[in-house]
């Protein structure tokens, strides 16, 4: 079901000064800040040859990251995102193996314009999982 690695996530405090770094010290491909209001995120994502890596950081008042950077304040992975062919399939699938599919269950609009979902860490390994549909 779940097919290549889309993007693992970074939050991180300063999100200029992480991309900078990206930019600099690792001479990475670094795009602009994309505010993504309805997930209560500014992101710059980071291309690499086999993946992306997505910085993260709370926009908004209840931001779902800002509990993660309260207990992580320097920063740290929040999540890894896999790409399905069928989200809704892949939903089902998951609530039927006991899985908490994250939110009302109904995919949402993700950085790329493809619909996105979240499973709940504690379901895997302590690892937060988004599925994006491509
Ligand atoms: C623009 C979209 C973009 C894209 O790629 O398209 C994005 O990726 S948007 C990314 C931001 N959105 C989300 O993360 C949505 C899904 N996340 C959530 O709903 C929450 O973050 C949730 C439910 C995972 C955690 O919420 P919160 O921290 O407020 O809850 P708790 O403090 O009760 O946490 C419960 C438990 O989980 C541990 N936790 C929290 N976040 C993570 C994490 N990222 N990775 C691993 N574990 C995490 C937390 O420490 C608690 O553990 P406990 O042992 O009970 O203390
Ligand atoms: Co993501």
């Amino acid at each position: 079901m779940i097919g290549r690695l889309n993007h693992v996530a970074i939050a991180v405090p300063d999100l200029e000064a992480a991309a900078a770094q990206y930019r600099g010290a690792l001479g990475a491909s670094v795009g602009a800040p994309q505010a993504e209001p309805d997930h209560g995120v500014t992101v710059v994502f980071i291309e690499l040859p086999n993946t992306k890596i997505e910085l993260l950081h709370p926009l908004g008042d209840d931001s779902p990251i800002a509990g993660f950077l309260e207990k992580n304040p320097a920063g740290g992975i929040h999540h890894v995102c896999y790409e399905v062919e069928d989200i809704r399939a892949a939903a089902a699938r998951l609530s039927e193996s006991g899985a908490r599919v994250l939110g009302d269950g109904e995919p949402k609009i993700g950085a790329h314009g493809k619909p996105v979902l979240f499973l709940h860490p504690k379901d895997f390994n302590g690892c937060l999982i988004e599925l994006e549909e491509v």
